[in-house]
């Protein structure tokens, strides 16, 4: 793997949580691939991504790029961040305002000779579509153009990894995501490997060859963004990713297999289903994603809308079932029902992803 992390641990001294803001994260990327990190605020992704530019010692693990050790807590090895060839763009894009854009550029290229200079910023401005841009002052530049610059500064001087943190959160959503389609091909042109930094899952599917998902400073999940979605590793994962809900269901041995029963009836999948010995009697709990529900008007299994939500093609809508289970679903916008409607709906569950019911919490005292 071009980039591996293994067992990587960081701990903030005087730390509030006293936890470890990195705990035992492990993953590879390899060359030309875009890893995309995700997960709620305060999961450790920018100190995970600070451990990997140098700017924070590891407490524990090591940190390879190229097959090169950068960093090893049991030895002490700490390459510092100027020797490692890694880029870094923050969200707050931070170019010198009384710098031109090609001069902003410039700034981390002074090794070179002055030919060589200009033809680089050149190329990288030409690679970010600015070419005509060079001249300007940052603060004659829209917002995304000027972090377009900020990722042109970035490459210039051809880092073997790049790290994104945010870098398109202060842009509006339109833009972001135009944004977020270029900077795709953009690394791909410059062969750049990049580990990305969002809480936008869209932007994160979109990005990523891989995918990784935190919480509390560990990485649940590592993979490729169908994975992540389908076969989610961890109910963390599979609650985080998406909008749906958990419903009580058993595990039993049917005529052609293992089945699973749901509040929507049986659902299966070949080889994939659980076998019941997995869990204790068979009782688990099954995820069922608003987009696994299909409404149907001839379905016998009826539920009462709670609530709806407009967004735009479809509405998500919050359903209860006659046993009182809770449901969400997507509905085209067309099907337009009002809350208090009984509709009727039936699964389509292509992936079957069930997990041990959680233990009963403890009364409050
Ligand atoms: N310099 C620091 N000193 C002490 N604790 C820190 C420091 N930086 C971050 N932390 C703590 O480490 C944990 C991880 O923070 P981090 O900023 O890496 O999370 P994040 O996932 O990037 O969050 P966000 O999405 O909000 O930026 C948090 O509990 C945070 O409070």
């Amino acid at each position: 793997m071009f980039l591996a992390l293994e067992q990587v641990g960081l701990y903030y001294p005087g730390a509030a949580t006293g936890r470890r803001a990195v705990d035992g994260v492990s993953f590879g990327l390899a060359r030309g691939q875009i890893g995309v990190l995700i997960g709620p605020s305060g999961c450790g992704k920018t100190s995970l991504l600070r451990s990997i530019a140098g700017l924070e010692r590891l407490s524990s693990g090591r940190i390879r790029i190229d097959g090169e050790l950068l960093a090893d807590a049991a030895s002490g090895l700490h390459t510092p961040p100027e020797a490692r060839r890694v880029g870094m763009v923050f969200q707050d894009y931070a170019l010198f305002p009384h710098l031109s854009v090609a001069d902003n550029i410039g700034f981390g290229l002074r090794h070179l000779s002055r030919g060589q200079r200009q033809e680089r910023i050149h190329q990288v401005l030409d690679l970010v579509g600015l070419a005509h841009a060079a001249k300007r002052a940052p603060h004659q530049l829209s917002g995304g153009q000027q972090q377009r610059v900020a990722l042109a500064r970035a490459l210039a001087p051809a880092p073997r990894l790049l790290l994104l943190d945010e870098p398109f959160s202060s842009l509006d959503v339109d833009l972001r995501e135009h944004l977020s389609q270029e900077l795709r091909g953009i690394l791909q042109e410059s062969g750049t490997t990049a580990l990305f930094v969002t809480h936008d899952q869209a932007e994160a599917f979109a990005l990523g060859d891989r995918v990784g998902v935190m919480h509390q400073g560990r990485l649940e999940q590592w993979d490729e963004s169908y994975a992540v979605y389908h076969r989610p590793a961890t109910r963390f994962v599979a609650d985080f990713i998406g909008h749906g809900v958990f419903a009580p269901a058993k595990v039993v041995q049917g005529p052609g297999g293992p089945v699973v029963q749901t509040p929507l009836g049986e659902l299966s999948e070949a080889g994939e289903c659980p076998l019941p010995e997995a869990y204790p009697d068979g009782e688990c709990e099954v995820l069922l994603r608003a987009d696994d529900i299909v409404h149907d008007d001839d379905a016998p299994v009826k539920a009462q809308i709670e609530r709806k939500i407009f967004r735009g093609a479809e509405f998500l809508y919050t359903l209860r079932l006659v046993s009182g289970e809770r449901l969400v679903a997507h509905v085209p916008s067309h099907h337009d029902h009002h809350v208090g409607e009984w509709i009727g709906i039936r699964a389509h569950v292509d992936h079957v992803v069930t997990f041990r019911r959680p233990e009963p919490q403890a009364a409050q005292p």
